[in-house]
């Protein structure tokens, strides 16, 4: 690594003006960044659900322009002001703004504010922490909030849906770790012996899901990390076994939900929001020191695609809003 901040370097940038939404490769200088203390030079970003809204428009993710994309950052201090990080010091940021209030990761150098740092975690490098990235630290984050609330592995299966993507995959490995078996719902039916490999015991046909429309149904999971929304988490929520929880993060399908209070007055479950980009810092550090510890996916090398670049962005994005994920999409940026 260089330890000079070059004049211009490349960055993905998302641009809404005169001229329409759109993204592109520009050449900038870290003074056309936001605001920050820090700056990274990066080595590794990923592409999540959200980087794909955020990058082709079809989410409202920005909420200033332009900005750099990406929302999820890996790389090492090459110029810091703030106390607690040095040149050299390698780092992590997920969500915490960036590619909503602040520039992203897609950028050869980036700089931010300290405050949403994370020294890497010893038991990761910076590839296996974007290959986590958001997707994985929101499985995690899933996890520990459904612990929190009294789940436990001899309560029963835990379901996952969107089992093939990024939070899903990577939930499937996480979870099945953690000691849970695990009933993956998928529509990806060719992706099943993977989803196996991966530490499902059990794979479900979203095609093949008739949900109940009567307040509850049968029981038949003690608990769900849904990145589904819509009918799907509707439907999840009446067939919770008591106690259970559903740990609600993603809206794949729609931001619809539809149920009664019965399945909370009678069994008693807890529906629990998952907003990784917003959690605070003590949290935040918990969790990806289990994600380097005992919760560390076994099968990363299994769920990590073929790493891409800057270049291949915009593709990507397409296929992913196509429906087209399989795991995680790390994103090269350093040399
Ligand atoms: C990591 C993966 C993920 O997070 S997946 C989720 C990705 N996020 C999304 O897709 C949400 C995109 N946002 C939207 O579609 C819209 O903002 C929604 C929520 C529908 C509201 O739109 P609209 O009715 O036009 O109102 P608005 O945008 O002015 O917002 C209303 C108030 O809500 C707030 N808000 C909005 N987005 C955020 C956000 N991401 N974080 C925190 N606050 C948010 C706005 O600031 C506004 O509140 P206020 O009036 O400023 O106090
Ligand atoms: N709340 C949070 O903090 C948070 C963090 C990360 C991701 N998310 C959300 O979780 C979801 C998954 O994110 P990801 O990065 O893993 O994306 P991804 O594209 O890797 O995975 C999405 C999964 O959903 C499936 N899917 C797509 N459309 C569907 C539909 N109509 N019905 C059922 N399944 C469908 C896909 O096949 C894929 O398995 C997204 O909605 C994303 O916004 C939320």
């Amino acid at each position: 690594m260089s330890s000079e901040i070059p004049d211009s370097f490349r960055a993905f940038r998302i641009f809404d003006d005169e001229d329409g939404y759109r993204s592109e490769i520009v050449e900038q200088s870290i003074d056309d960044q936001s605001e920050g203390d820090v700056v990274i030079q990066v080595a590794w970003s990923s592409v999540n659900y959200k980087d794909a809204l955020a990058g082709t428009g079809k989410g409202k993710i920005l909420r200033d322009f332009p900005l750099n994309g990406g929302i999820d950052v890996a790389g090492t201090v090459i110029e810091s002001r703030a106390a607690d990080f040095r040149e050299g010091d390698e780092v992590l940021m997920t969500g915490s703004g960036l590619s909503e209030v602040r520039d992203g990761g897609y950028s050869e150098y980036l700089r931010v504010p300290s405050e949403w740092l994370i020294p890497r975690p010893d038991g990761l490098d910076l590839y296996e922490a974007m290959c986590l990235g958001t997707a994985g630290f929101t499985a995690a984050l899933g996890l520990y909030r459904m612990e929190a609330l009294g789940q436990t592995p001899d309560m029963g299966p835990i379901c996952i849906t969107g089992a093939s993507g990024g939070v899903g995959s990577l939930a499937v490995d996480i979870y099945s770790r953690a000691g849970y078996e695990i009933s993956a719902i998928s529509g990806k039916v060719d992706e099943f012996d993977w989803l196996h490999e991966l530490g499902a015991g059990q794979c479900i046909s979203r095609h093949d899901l008739h949900w109940p429309e009567t307040p509850l149904a049968s029981a038949r999971f003690a608990g769900a990390l849904d990145t589904v929304g819509s009918d799907m988490l509707s439907g999840l929520t009446r067939v919770i076994r008591p106690w259970g929880n559903i740990a609600a993060c993603g809206m794949a399908a729609g931001i619809g939900l539809q149920t009664t209070v019965m399945p909370f007055i009678i069994r008693g479950i807890s529906l629990v929001g998952i907003n990784s980009s917003g959690c605070a810092y003590p949290l935040r550090e918990t969790v990806w020191a289990r994600l380097a510890g005992d919760w560390k996916p076994r099968h990363l090398d299994k769920i990590a695609q073929e790493p891409i670049g800057l270049e291949d962005l915009q593709q990507t994005f397409e296929q992913l809003l196509a429906g087209g994920g399989r795991g995680r999409i790390p994103v090269r940026i350093g040399s």
